[in-house]
């Protein structure tokens, strides 16, 4: 039986990030996962874990100054992309966070890919030691325009170039099916490298049971694949609460 997770940059985004926990066990999800929870001091967000015994997957390194979109494939910024990975794998480590996901940023060519590899080289190194995974994921560009990691080809290149066990792809059927669609054969070719999974309706980002990809097949098949985690649900709501809109969760509860 497939497995969730409560992505909470988008779900419960109306309350302080521990309820926002609290509600996803409400809820009936089985893992939470967040994007920047920062400004929240780790121990609260531990107590609320501990309180309802769902795991944190993952959280995202921090976008940068005012329009940037991550730091670690813009060339001359390694200071501060290090800073980044830093702050994540600390936060992360002390609310138990399984993965962090570097963001690259918006660039383009030769100079942000070297720095890209180099800084995720310092970043798996340093996860590593806290038995954590790097996850790298490729946006699509009508959200991200710009942004450096697009394909899943250029994701599965990176992995394959740095060859650390623990870097991994964040395959967010999402922005995946937009740039390349095909989800069923390139959610098998890349089993391998996946290391989490995310979804929302395709265009509107909102709840999984519409829009153009029918995800009961979607989870239907990577349960039959084997895979076991717990798939994240990162869509904005498109009715007036999470609530109203969690119809597509209750067959898996
Ligand atoms: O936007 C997404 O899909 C992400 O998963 C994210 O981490 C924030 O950009
Ligand atoms: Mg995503």
């Amino acid at each position: 039986m497939p497995r969730f997770s409560a992505n909470l940059g988008f779900l419960w985004t109306d309350r302080p990030l521990p309820d926002a926990i609290r509600a996803a066990h409400a809820a009936g999800f089985q893992a939470v996962e967040c994007h920047w929870p920062y400004d929240t001091p780790a121990a609260d967000v531990a107590a609320a874990l501990s309180d309802t015994g769902l795991p944190m997957l993952g959280l995202n390194t921090v976008r940068g100054n005012p329009g940037e979109n991550g730091l670690s494939a813009l060339p001359g910024r390694a200071d501060a992309a290090r800073a980044a990975i830093d702050q994540a794998i600390f936060y992360g480590a002390d609310i138990g966070a399984g993965a962090a996901h570097v963001m690259a940023g918006f660039a383009a060519g030769r100079a942000a890919h070297d720095t890209f590899i180099s800084n995720l080289r310092y970043a798996t190194d340093r996860a590593a030691e806290h038995g954590m995974t790097i996850l790298i994921e490729p946006l699509n560009p009508y959200d991200a325009p710009g942004y450096f990691l697009s394909t899943s080809a250029q994701a599965a290149d990176i992995i394959a170039d740095i060859a650390a066990p623990n870097l991994k792809l964040m395959f967010d059927c999402y922005h995946l099916q937009i740039v390349e669609g095909d989800l069923t054969r390139r959610l098998e070719a890349l089993m391998p490298i996946i290391g989490h999974i995310q979804f929302a309706s395709v265009p509107a980002r909102g709840e999984p049971d519409r829009g153009e990809v029918h995800y009961p097949h979607i989870f239907a098949h990577l349960d039959a694949l084997g895979y076991a985690a717990p798939l994240g649900a990162e869509y904005r709501p498109q009715g007036e609460s999470v609530e109203a809109g969690l119809g597509w969760l209750s067959p898996y509860i």
